[in-house]
């Protein structure tokens, strides 16, 4: 066929791999890590690996990033077709997994843009937020009252769990013993991040069914649908007992469900379920992530932790004369003006985004990069983490954080440079970027400023030991998880 013809004539680096296994066996248990290694070795900005019997382009520094998808944003445009993640999304009726030339996708998207992770909606979840930083400093105040360290990992991934948690269903969940919602998302996560042989090599599916995989989703993906049944059933009765106003985003859902403009996209049950699994697989991990990664970069550089603790301290004071709601906590109104904590979560997100490798894209059409053609159904892999390491993006101190470097940015509250810059990628880029830009934002700043504001930090054991050492899961987060000493600072 033509494609085939096509890309015999491309001559992008192609590691000698294994028969049947391709390079697979090359990807190591990091595989960001490993692929950034061998690209660095080979001097290849782009070159093109064989995971089983798929073809894969794998893209390490801002310029082969730029390369790739300005001239071709729609061809990059797609995604693959993977067995778990099908399987969980109801057939990619979501908008992670769907495929873009379908009419679903496009409006899912604009809507989700528009209802459901617009700046206005998420503005309208700030009472969750400040409610959920104000439990988080509780726990943490509480637990480290003996002067014992709190695993402050498990404690930030259970109040991004809770805040995603109540905007997708409210808060009235919890009460219900016939199903741990808790357990159920924490097995859907391991699946989609678990090694499906299927989706390498076909003809080896099996091997799937052998290690209990298969059996293992289809009880998992029963569990989520009766959650999301009765999550479902009781939004409607909720809404029919009560003239209720729009509390979270299953009502959001439920209304464009109803209303006929968006009733060809909404008007299945299986696409609001499909959406709600985008929501808790896409919005947890990633932001408690975030503040894991920036707490620890702050622990291995005090300097950096006293600038972020006194700007935080001084705008907070500023800010709070005249409130009468002073409890001693950062409100959203006070985020505003944390210029240097912005720097600072955005450094951390540079030298570890919680998706190194972005999550990936396929070809939907041949295109050409750098001359070479690369077919259609070519599996595309952006190393964000390799990009954000990127010497000539960032200079030969590129592996040093120093938040400073972000300075000459004017607007931090805006997000378009993170789209833009092909140097700072960690939300993606294009159209298929991440609508959940603002939600995170949101969740991220607030939480790190209120544990900068309230506590003074320290490890364990005194010093600057923090490791950095990584594990894979849906995202990169700690091997080991973040203990600290946390001091409350007395609120007069
Ligand atoms: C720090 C937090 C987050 C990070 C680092 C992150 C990262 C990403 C990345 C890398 C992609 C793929 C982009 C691409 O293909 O170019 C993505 C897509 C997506 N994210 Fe996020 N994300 C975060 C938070 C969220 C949140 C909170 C939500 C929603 C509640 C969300 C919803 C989505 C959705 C729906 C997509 C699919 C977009 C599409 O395919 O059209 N994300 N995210």
């Amino acid at each position: 066929s033509s494609t085939k013809s096509k890309s015999r004539t491309t001559s992008l680096p192609r590691p000698r791999g294994l028969p049947i296994i391709g390079n697979l066996h090359q990807l190591g248990a990091l595989p960001h890590n490993s692929l950034a290694a061998l690209s660095a070795r080979l001097g290849a900005p782009l070159m093109l690996l064989r995971l089983g019997s798929v073809p894969a382009l794998v893209v390490s520094t801002a310029d082969a990033l730029r390369a790739v998808f300005q001239p071709n944003d729609r061809a990059m445009s797609g995604r693959p077709v993977q067995y778990a993640a099908a399987r969980i999304t109801y057939g990619m009726r979501d908008i992670v997994f769907s495929h873009p030339d379908g009419a679903f996708w496009r409006s899912a998207r604009r809507a989700s843009l528009s209802e459901l992770l617009g700046a206005p909606r998420v503005r309208g979840f700030r009472g969750v937020r400040e409610g959920e930083a104000a439990a988080l400093v509780d726990a943490v105040a509480d637990e480290s009252r003996a002067g014992s360290p709190v695993n402050l990992s498990e404690k930030v991934m259970a109040t991004s769990n809770k805040i995603v948690r109540r905007v997708a269903f409210g808060d009235d969940e919890e009460g219900d013993e016939s199903i741990d919602a808790g357990a159920v998302l924490e097995e859907t996560q391991y699946l989609l991040g678990a090694f499906f042989v299927v989706d390498y090599i076909p003809w080896l599916g099996w091997i799937d069914t052998l290690r209990g995989l298969r059996r293992r989703l289809e009880k998992n993906f029963r569990e989520l649908d009766a959650f999301y049944e009765r999550v479902i059933d009781d939004h409607i009765k909720k809404k029919r007992g009560e003239e209720s106003k729009e509390q979270d985003l299953v009502d959001v859902l439920l209304r464009l469900h109803d209303d006929p403009a968006h009733g060809s996209t909404f008007g299945n049950r299986s696409h609001l379920k499909g959406i709600l699994t985008d929501m808790f697989i896409a919005g947890t991990d990633t932001a408690s992530a975030t503040v894991e990664w920036t707490m620890t970069e702050l622990l291995r550089h005090p300097d950096v932790l006293a600038k972020a603790q006194n700007e935080v301290r001084s705008v907070v004071v500023v800010a709070g004369n005249g409130r009468d709601d002073d409890d001693g906590m950062v409100r959203e109104a006070d985020v505003p003006g944390l210029t240097y904590l912005k720097q600072v979560i955005r450094e951390a997100m540079r030298l570890h985004p919680p998706v190194p490798i972005l999550v990936p894209r396929e070809t939907i059409e041949p295109c050409t990069v750098y001359g070479h053609a690369i077919p259609a159904g070519t599996r595309v892999l952006v190393n964000a983490k390799a990009i954000g390491l990127d010497p000539a993006a960032w200079g030969p101190d590129a592996a040093a954080f120093l938040p400073e470097r972000h300075e000459e940015i004017d607007d931090l509250s805006d997000h378009k440079p993170w789209h833009d810059s092909f140097a700072l990628v960690p939300f993606g880029v294009g159209r298929r970027s991440c609508p959940g830009v603002h939600f995170a934002t949101a969740v991220v700043e607030l939480l790190l400023a209120n544990l900068l504001f309230c506590f003074d930090w320290r490890t364990p054991a005194g010093g600057q030991q923090v490791d950095v050492e990584e594990e894979i899961g849906l995202t990169v987060h700690r091997k080991n998880p973040l203990v600290l000493v946390a001091e409350r600072r007395a609120v007069k």
